[in-house]
């Protein structure tokens, strides 16, 4: 069995490779010139890496009519949502344009391939206290056009499900966090703020945004494993939630990873982290997924974060 994985040197796109790879799936990878190939480097030997710019619609074409993939996993993304207040244009064009290229591609050569495509929790954007855990047939109200660019996606998938029957499987999948997160994301900028400290290379002050903000984390090892189970369970045209359906607020996080700490760390807002509209509360019922595959979360909240701040003090050591 052959697996694209867009995206793949990215943090879930690096994981998802290895746990594809660890069950003996054929795996290549899609990946834009600029991109560092540090999270996949130690996986080069097993599998092939394709250079292919998303935005290239007769480039996406050739390289799927080079791979003919039994399984798409669509992860390439502009993922981090100020960002997406600093280049709105651009988040639209690379999640929105990227994608249709990719679908045009399947449909152009009529390949029978499963894709998966990873939407968000932000879609849900603002929700009602009395709504939490979030069910899938919540309304959509995004509050950043990265949460807009996502709903496109989402009913881009819907669509080419609809009119050319092409097997596609969505996710809203909820926070993810672990080892190689990228430092600009809530749980490891701090973990890695924290091993700065540490090490001596910054003074003791942790600096952090809005820590009211409420989230569902789940372990990035975790929503790779339900990836790969929705190809083989989901049903096409559907939407499923990946969570872990607990709450935490952001100050939690800050508190765990400060008690695995040994230095004396004080806490200051820096105002530049707050957004123009931050979403308050997302939590996801991910019963819907649960029933179709069987998949729960495994690995505990306080193992990702101690597994977190092990990944950054390795990496400063
Ligand atoms: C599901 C969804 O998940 C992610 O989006 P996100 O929720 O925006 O993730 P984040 O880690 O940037 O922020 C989480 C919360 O934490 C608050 N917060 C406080 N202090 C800091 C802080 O210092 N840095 C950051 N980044 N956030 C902070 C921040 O204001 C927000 O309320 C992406 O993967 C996205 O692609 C996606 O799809």
């Amino acid at each position: 069995m052959k697996a694209l994985i867009t995206g793949i040197t990215g943090f879930v796109g690096s994981h998802l490779a290895e746990h594809l790879l660890g069950e003996g799936i054929e795996v290549t990878g899609t990946m834009r010139s600029h991109s560092s190939l540090r999270h996949i480097r130690h996986l080069l030997p097993d599998m092939c890496l394709y250079e292919c710019e998303l935005m290239d619609a007769q480039a996406v074409e050739r390289m799927m009519a080079d791979i003919r993939p039994d399984l798409i996993f669509h992860l390439a993304a502009q993922s981090f949502v100020p960002l997406s207040w600093e280049s709105p244009a651009e988040t639209m064009t690379n999640n929105i344009v990227g994608q249709v290229h990719l679908l045009e591609a399947v449909r152009k050569l009529g390949l029978a391939s499963k894709v998966l495509i990873a939407c968000s929790s932000e879609e849900y954007g603002h929700v009602e206290e009395d709504e939490v855990p979030v069910k899938e047939t919540n309304p959509l109200r995004p509050i950043s056009p990265y949460a807009v660019s996502k709903i496109a996606q989402d009913y881009l998938g819907y669509q080419y499900f609809k009119t050319y029957g092409q097997h596609i499987i969505r996710t809203r999948t909820f926070n993810h966090h672990g080892p190689r997160r990228g430092e600009q994301f809530v749980s490891s900028n701090f973990a890695k703020q924290i091993a700065e400290i540490e090490k001596g290379l910054k003074p003791p002050v942790l600096y952090v945004g809005n820590v009211d903000a409420k989230r569902d984390f789940t372990d990035v090892r975790d929503v790779v494993r339900a990836y790969r189970m929705a190809m083989d369970n989901c049903e096409a045209g559907e939407i499923y939630n990946i969570a872990s359906g607990q709450c935490h607020e952001i100050r939690e996080v800050i508190r765990i990873l400060l008690s695995y700490s040994t230095v004396d760390i004080t806490i200051e807002e820096d105002k530049t982290r707050l957004r123009p509209s931050d979403v308050k509360v997302l939590v996801g019922d991910y019963s819907k997924f649960y029933e179709q595959t069987g998949w729960k979360p495994e690995i505990p909240f306080e193992q990702t974060m101690k597994d977190l701040l092990n990944y950054w003090r390795n990496e400063l050591a």
